[in-house]
């Protein structure tokens, strides 16, 4: 049953209970680069009170560090080793699950920050920010030419998706014997300042179409992010809290790992959403920002 949170005993009840809070960042901690209201107050306050607080995103389009450098410029108090992206967990579930050999590579579709992370994961690749791919010329099937060292497709959200992308991903992934396909995650959205954009499911969307096959996927709901954590930090799930704006990956991926979880409805998930849906928070407020109600006392 879901509690929603209301009044300011239920806010401190809230804060005094769970001594590790995790927190998704896109739809709860801002949209696009608009901060959301009360996040820096919300997050000193819980560092104050000695909480622990970890970033976990399934945006692939930074790294580690680069997030960092976006906390940095929004004023939030963040630490590169408190912040786990998707970019992060699939360069280590390439290298330490699949544990792709080093004489093969990965071909990307995906932003620098997941290239950044599989080069500091050992990863070779090839596609992603290259020029070459980043083309809106037709794709020449003629004059490709096949690596047939890639042992596995690596899709994530990539705003400069086009056919040529597609194209070479879909020859490595139907000719070369044994090809891996990895999203980094499968939200089918996601908020930006402005409104909603197709997120990294809506990119690896036309593979799965064009190969009759789904990827796997390595962001939340998925348990390697919850074991990429766990990997680096200690904490006891009976007192830690997902924070989220999405049932099907942030609440799914608490549930999952054992956590408590507290549904914002300041993203993607509606009123409305939360009602037919069978996934099911434990709390539920409005955003982030009314978590100060335990600050004013
Ligand atoms: O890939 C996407 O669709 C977005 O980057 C994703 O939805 C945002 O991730 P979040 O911080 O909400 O986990
Ligand atoms: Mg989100």
């Amino acid at each position: 049953m879901t509690k929603r949170l209301s009044s300011v005993h239920d806010y401190e009840n809230l804060i005094d209970k769970y001594d590790t809070w995790l927190f998704d960042c896109d739809g709860v901690l801002w949209h696009g680069d608009r901060l959301m209201d009360g996040t820096v107050d919300v997050l000193r306050f819980l560092r104050a009170k000695n909480k622990r607080v970890l970033f976990v995103t399934n945006n692939a389009t930074k790294s580690r560090v680069s997030y960092k450098g976006k906390f940095d410029q929004l004023g939030i108090e963040a630490h590169a080793d408190e912040i786990y992206g998707s970019a992060y967990a699939t360069a280590v579930y390439l290298s330490s699950v699949l544990k792709i050999p080093e004489d093969k590579k990965v071909y990307v579709i995906g932003m620098k920050g997941l290239e950044e992370e599989l080069q500091s994961e050992g990863i070779s690749y090839l596609g992603g920010t290259d020029p070459a791919d980043n083309t809106l010329e037709p794709f020449a099937l003629k004059d490709f030419v096949l690596d047939t060292n890639v042992a596995a497709v690596v899709c994530g959200l990539d705003l400069k998706i086009n056919y040529t992308k597609l194209s070479k991903a879909f020859q490595y992934l139907t000719r070369n014997p044994g090809c891996a396909f990895i999203a980094t995650n499968s939200d089918s959205t996601f908020p930006d300042a402005h409104g909603l954009l197709p997120g990294a499911g809506s990119i690896s969307a036309p593979l799965s179409c064009a190969l009759n096959r789904d990827p796997i996927s390595v962001g939340k709901p998925a348990r390697t992010m919850l074991d990429c954590i766990r990997a680096k930090v200690h904490f006891d799930p009976a007192s830690t809290i997902m924070v989220g704006d999405r049932l099907n990956t942030d609440i799914e991926f608490g549930k999952v790992g054992g956590l408590s979880t507290l549904l914002v409805l300041s993203g993607i998930t509606t009123e409305t959403d939360l009602v037919e849906s069978s996934t099911v928070p434990d709390f539920v407020t409005q955003s982030i920002g009314d978590l100060r109600a335990a600050i004013s006392k």
